[in-house]
């Protein structure tokens, strides 16, 4: 393992075009990440927390290539992902959005969603599966099952599963890759609260059986507690303190990361 490896974010910063002054006004642009440095080494887990608008998912957005960064870079095992021609280094990642069913195809079945990934990158295919359907069903199948659907599920849509199965599908598409690193971006926080144990608990043994990095966006210091190896904290597109789980909460350095952790206490959710 070299010093590189995993996900390495230098000086990034993120803007976007923001509302014109006038009608005929320059438009001004809003800073979202403002030149954020942050890595997650193999088989770490790090949870980005802090206020809404701080600039959390516009991180992951910029990572997974879903915009682009206006300076700084983002590598992964070294390669680039900012650079164009190493844009096939991004399939190392996958992402985990908040909102399962806008997430998913509401057209395709859960085959067809899980299937999908494997046309977009054939290299990381299993063997036959673009071939053979009977292969391509017993992958699908096996993906369900590791996320604890049963293979009647692949023949559904969107709308025929409730909120779980679809973030079910979508973690099983998400692995339909092979990805090394896993971005869940309030992966759990739009379940039903019973629900949400069990699609966590789920992510935790999908990361410890496929040696996983995580980088978890929550607003839950809970479940950062529940999941993180190390927390960073952003407040307004700037990264405020960066500690493992135990100092940051013992020991946080920083006065808006005490702010929010007693805003967690005051919730009951933190202790
Ligand atoms: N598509 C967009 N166009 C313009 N501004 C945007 C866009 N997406 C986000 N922003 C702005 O960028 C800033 C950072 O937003 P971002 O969604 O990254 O924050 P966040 O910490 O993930 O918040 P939340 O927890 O509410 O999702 C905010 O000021 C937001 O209003």
């Amino acid at each position: 393992m070299t010093a590189s490896a995993g996900l390495r974010i230098t000086d990034l910063t993120v803007t976007y075009p923001g509302p014109r002054a006038s009608g005929f006004g320059r438009r001004s642009s809003i800073t979202a990440v403002d030149s954020v440095s942050l890595g997650v080494a193999p088989h770490e887990t790090v949870a980005l927390v802090g206020e809404s608008g701080s600039g959390k998912s516009t991180i992951a957005r910029a990572v997974v290539g879903l915009v682009a960064p206006a300076a700084g870079g983002i590598e992964f095992d070294a390669t680039s992902l900012t650079n164009q021609r190493d844009r096939r280094a991004r399939r190392n990642i996958a992402m985990i959005f908040q909102d399962p069913r806008s997430a998913l195809n509401p057209r395709m079945s859960a085959a067809a969603s899980i299937s999908e990934a494997w046309e977009a990158h054939p290299d990381a295919a299993p063997d036959g599966v673009r071939k053979d359907a009977r292969r391509r069903r017993e992958a699908v199948v096996d993906l369900l099952a590791q996320v604890g659907l049963d293979p009647d599920v692949a023949e559904k849509r969107p709308t025929a599963l409730s909120g779980g199965q679809c973030q079910r599908v979508s973690i099983a598409r998400a692995l339909a890759l092979r990805p090394r690193l896993l971005i869940c971006d309030e992966a759990v926080s739009a379940l039903d609260v019973s629900v949400q144990a069990q699609v966590l608990q789920l992510l935790v043994s999908v990361r410890e059986a496929r040696s996983l990095s995580m980088l978890f966006i929550t607003h839950d210091l809970g479940v950062v507690r529940q999941v993180a190896d190390r927390v960073a904290v952003m407040r307004r597109g700037e990264l405020v303190e960066s500690a493992d789980v135990t100092t940051l909460f013992s020991a946080p350095q920083h006065d808006y990361t005490r702010e929010l952790l007693d805003a967690a206490v005051d919730l009951d959710v933190s202790g």
